[in-house]
């Protein structure tokens, strides 16, 4: 064991009603929006390959002119309240909203920069009416927060000179103002999601970003705080020098989701994933693979499974309309969540064994034990191995058809769940099982081979 000052502060889960919330959740929204809307990985009629939030940082881009696109943002169309119900629809429980990205382009008024909506033709703020518009929807929001701000000229990538470390401590406290300003104005954000704090520079500051985590856990009881915001004193981060997690949930999964159970070392955790391959805020033009709405209702099925929670991101238009192709994944997504959402809701990992079909999922609410199917076997049988001496009493569908099902015990806790119609579904489905302690010394009479 390695003494720390500045590494995990808690072992293990959070255990209050806050974070249960947060854990209970299943379904998010990530919305990216911002100046590099306006170009949508466009500039000068060339198309930029990588991410269309990062163009500032292309070689053809000339930082200044980058920055003039303040005077370009005025989305006449943003209507809080059409994205607050299309996110209502999609059945998403939070939302996870950017107030700056690495650009430096605030969201919000904020007094300590000149570089906000209040001096671009929109003028107005824009992160007050979407917490409300969210909050009226009963949606929870947590504000992204990017450390690194290529706009700010304190911002360092490492601190090298004397001069450095008096430009950084400038930013040290231009970063704690706006954070601070940010809870003082939207208290009713559940968390924040920190991003842009790989650089050195801001790696070396364990001491005044723990100081700084504490001080916000105060001002906002119960804040919900992940693994990517601070670095311990030896400068690891997400997991301290003793391989504990820092934070209250691992923000590692961006863009890939875990495989197994091990994986996740028993914490709360997102994963935050784009429809394309990597593009976060708006793209003109979205290259390679689009992810189907069957494949993220399997990711986020994957997810809940391993105790996670799955966040899917929009990326507004500059007019601050939503993409079409968003519009409709949202609707298919939504429309699956109203027959399913009792077994995303409330989530957690089953403990069975992993089957080819799909997923299980364990309800907090209800002890149901839920059966996500993706994959039908040629057998068209589904087997289900539960931990020892439970029995399945019980299996129904959650679809309309509310098909049922007879289940089979085939080996000591093994089953097999049997459709009482031939099951030819277009979509992924669920499977309820209602299951039972084994009765005492009831065994199927199913010897172990000695070997
Ligand atoms: C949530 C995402 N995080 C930002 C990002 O670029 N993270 C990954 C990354 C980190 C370091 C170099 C390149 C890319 C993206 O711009 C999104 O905001």
């Amino acid at each position: 064991i390695i003494q720390l000052q500045h590494g995990a502060h808690r072992l293990g889960r959070r255990n209050d009603a806050d974070m249960a919330r947060w854990r209970a959740y299943g379904l998010g929204q990530f919305i990216h929006w911002g100046l590099y809307s306006i170009p949508a990985g466009e500039w000068n009629g060339k198309m930029y390959n990588g991410a269309a939030e990062w163009i500032r940082t292309w070689k053809e881009v000339s930082p200044q002119a980058y920055d003039s696109l303040i005077y370009r943002f005025n989305p006449t169309k943003f209507n809080p309240d059409s994205w607050a119900a299309v996110a209502k629809q999609m059945g998403v429980k939070y939302v996870t909203i950017t107030t700056k990205h690495h650009d430096g382009f605030c969201l919000w008024p904020s007094k300590f920069t000149d570089f906000t909506v209040a001096n671009s033709p929109y003028k107005k703020d824009i992160i007050g009416p979407l917490v409300k518009a969210y909050d009226k929807q009963g949606i929870d929001v947590i504000l992204y927060f990017s450390v690194m701000d290529w706009h700010n000229p304190d911002w360092r990538y490492d601190i090298k000179t004397r001069d450095d470390s008096i430009a950084f401590n400038r930013f040290k406290q231009f970063t704690r103002n706006q954070l601070l300003e940010l809870l003082t104005q939207y208290p009713s954000a559940k968390g924040l999601w920190f991003d842009g704090t790989w650089d050195k520079s801001w790696v070396k500051q364990a001491a005044f970003a723990d100081s700084l985590e504490t001080e916000m856990r105060k001002l906002h009881p119960g804040l919900i705080i992940g693994s990517r915001f601070r670095a311990d004193e030896y400068g690891k981060r997400h997991f301290d020098s003793n391989g504990n997690l820092m934070g209250d949930y691992e923000q590692g999964w961006e863009r890939k989701i875990p495989e197994k159970i091990t994986d996740v070392h028993g914490n709360d955790w997102d994963c935050v994933m784009t429809i394309p391959e990597n593009q976060w805020g708006y793209a003109k033009t979205w290259q390679g693979h689009i992810k189907t709405a069957d494949e993220l209702l399997e990711m986020l099925a994957k997810c809940v499974s391993l105790d996670g929670n799955f966040v899917l991101n929009f990326g507004p238009k500059p007019d601050g309309t939503l993409r079409a192709e968003e519009l409709s994944l949202a609707k298919a997504i939504g429309d699956w969540m109203t027959v399913n959402k009792e077994a995303i809701y409330n989530g957690e990992y089953a403990g069975f064994i992993k089957q080819d079909w799909g997923y299980f999922i364990k309800s907090t609410a209800s002890n149901k034990i839920y059966m996500l199917v993706f994959n039908i076997p040629v057998s068209g049988v589904l087997r289900v191995a539960t931990p020892s001496h439970m029995a399945i009493r019980k299996a129904y569908g959650l679809d309309n058809a509310a098909s049922n099902y007879t289940s089979e015990e085939i080996g000591s806790s093994t089953y097999f769940i049997h459709p009482n119609q031939q099951i030819t579904p277009k979509k992924p489905f669920v499977i309820v099982l209602e299951t039972g302690e084994e009765a005492k010394g009831q065994t199927g009479g199913y010897e172990k081979a000695k070997t």
